[in-house]
């Protein structure tokens, strides 16, 4: 039998929520404005620029005003893909002038690479854009770990609860649903991912949620503190 494809979501799962909301929410917050100010005129910032402007005001206004309304959707953790888009656009010049780098877990690494070396596939599902990913993936403690990944998705497949989005990425993988495992801190997620055949793990990490997600509050998803208790 074929080994599972692992799909994995990245905030609260495989890195901190307070490395995401800490460390890169404010970093993008702050730059956003000049980021917007000298790359709005390229066509791939345009685009999404445009995208929020549809959004707010049914069309054109001042990219004053669409960088204020993005850092008010960083303040309300907006998972919306034009705003992931240009923060990772942002993000880049983080990882590259070595501001930060991506902390990841520490049971993390040696699972993927264990499973990689058992030959399971292993893909990213988050609402950062797909370039974040890889930037997160390429500027992590141990090095860049995206040979290890043979797919990334964002939300441009489709929002992470809804089922449509991971059929459509088990489609792309070329799998039948029902051999992915999908890793995740969400039950909304994973209710999502489940509906569309996926099996699930709910990533129940303390220093994310001090309060435990056991008995109902699991919705029957199996649960794992740390990837070291995942069998896929
Ligand atoms: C690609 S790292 C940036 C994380 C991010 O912006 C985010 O919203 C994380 O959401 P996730 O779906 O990974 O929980
Ligand atoms: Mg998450």
């Amino acid at each position: 039998m074929q080994p599972a494809t692992i799909l994995t979501d990245i905030e609260g799962t495989t890195s901190s929520i307070a490395f995401v909301r800490e460390v890169l929410f404010p970093y993008a917050r702050a730059r956003l404005p000049a980021f917007i100010r000298e790359h709005g005129h390229e066509p791939e910032v345009r685009r999404w620029l445009d995208a929020v402007a549809i959004e707010i005001a049914a069309g054109a206004c001042d990219d004053a005003v669409i960088a204020e309304t993005l850092q008010g959707w960083i303040d309300q953790d907006r998972k919306h893909t034009a705003l992931k888009a240009l923060q990772g656009m942002v993000w880049e010049a983080g990882y590259s002038d070595g501001d930060f780098t991506a902390p990841l877990y520490p049971d993390v690494l040696p699972a993927l690479q264990t499973w990689h070396a058992a030959g399971h596939r292993l893909a990213v599902y988050s609402s950062g854009s797909v370039p974040a990913q890889k930037l997160l993936f390429s500027h992590t403690e141990a090095g860049d770990l995206t040979p290890l990944f043979a797919g990334f998705f964002d939300t441009e497949v489709g929002g992470k609860r809804e089922a449509a989005s991971y059929r459509a990425i088990a489609a792309r993988l070329g799998q039948a649903p029902d051999t992915v495992l999908f890793l995740s801190d969400v039950v909304e997620e994973l209710d999502a991912a489940r509906a569309a055949g996926m099996r699930t793990t709910l990533l129940d990490r303390a220093q994310d949620y001090p309060q435990p997600r056991l008995g109902d509050a699991t919705h029957g998803h199996p649960r794992a503190e740390s990837f070291a208790q995942i069998t896929p």
